[in-house]
């Protein structure tokens, strides 16, 4: 072979090695998921992908940044400690993680992201873990619909309060809690007093109003941890872990009090309305969670008949 030949060959082969390169970054590009090549500790080697615009910011900027540059102490966790379960464990990992509207490049974007990250770890020359992909798929619309699904099943359209089913749930559970470990809760009903009457002299609306806008006042003043239901058309059950009769009637007290302060108000209309409570606390002696339930009703009963706008414990 000649020289020339020899020259001719090796520019042959380094064309086709960079027509090579280019069709797979214009395949790599086209591709509707990002997907990221990350060392084993963290750094972004190549970023890929992503063509869904749509979908997906332009993750462009990541390359050459660590991940503990990019994101908040959470994520930054969960990045790291799959790579290193990836590293380890030599398989494919599946993670699901939210990523917060302020870390979106995209501004406009005013809620949270969920993606799918699929792990896989790539080897080296000596077998080593040299570094992972990182797959990322969007299922922001998916967990929306489950979260949908959800409300469905455990909360009440009208007000999104909880469902009298999801209330049960809980109750048993924490009914179950009790027994076993003796960790107390209260039970707060809560009615409107003469509701009646706000409908028939505000009209249907007015008499929704005043529920949504019930709720909401009631929401502020819980606890997260506290559980409020709608169990009935106008009344309402606060479930209060940890509580017991006295501090949950110290909590009813307040809430009554600002109730009947804070009147419900429409563009034409101003409601003043107050409620009825009734408490009760579990027992040792209570064998279901109806004697306890049986106990609150009673105590409400006992608040409407002395007066109502009333808290009773019992
Ligand atoms: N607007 C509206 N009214 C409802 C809803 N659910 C139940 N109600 C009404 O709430 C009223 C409850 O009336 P009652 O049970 O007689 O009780 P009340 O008038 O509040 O009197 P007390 O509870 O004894 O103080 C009924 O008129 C129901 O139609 C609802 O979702 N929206």
């Amino acid at each position: 072979m000649t020289f020339d030949e020899i020259e001719k060959y090796l520019k042959q082969a380094s064309d086709s090695v960079a027509a090579m390169k280019r069709d797979l970054t214009t395949f790599f590009t086209a591709l509707p998921d990002p997907f990221f090549i990350l060392d084993t500790q963290g750094n972004y080697i190549e970023v890929l992908g992503g063509n869904a615009k749509h979908l997906y910011d332009d993750g462009a900027y990541l390359k050459g940044r660590n991940v503990c540059d990019v994101f908040t102490d959470e994520l930054r966790d969960l990045f790291i400690s799959s790579i290193n379960e990836v590293v380890q464990n030599r398989e494919l990992l599946i993670c699901e993680y939210e990523i917060k509207p302020e870390l979106l490049r995209t501004k406009c974007e005013l809620s949270s992201h969920w993606y799918e990250g699929r792990v896989v770890p790539v080897e080296g020359e000596n077998g080593e873990i040299a570094a992972v992909i990182w797959l990322a798929i969007n299922i922001t619309e998916k967990k929306r619909l489950e979260q949908r699904l959800k409300d469905l099943a455990e909360k009440d359209p009208m007000t999104g309060a909880y469902n009298r089913r999801f209330f049960r749930e809980s109750i048993d559970q924490h009914y179950a809690t009790f027994k076993r470990y003796g960790t107390t809760y209260s039970l707060a009903f809560i009615d409107i007093d003469y509701f009646k009457k706000v409908n028939d002299q505000f009209g249907h609306d007015v008499g929704d109003g005043v529920i949504c806008h019930l709720v909401t006042h009631i929401q502020e003043q819980l606890r997260t941890t506290d559980l409020l239901s709608r169990f009935g058309g106008e009344e309402f059950v606060v479930l209060f872990p940890h509580i017991n009769l006295d501090e949950a009637c110290l909590v009813a007290e307040r809430l009554r009090a600002t109730i009947e302060m804070t009147p419900y108000k429409s563009i034409n209309h101003k409601v003043p309305f107050t409620v009825s409570i009734g408490i009760s606390e579990v027992r040792a002696e209570d064998e279901s969670v109806e004697d306890i339930l049986k106990r609150a009703d009673s105590a409400l009963y006992q608040s409407k008949s002395s007066g109502r706008n009333k808290v009773t414990g019992a």
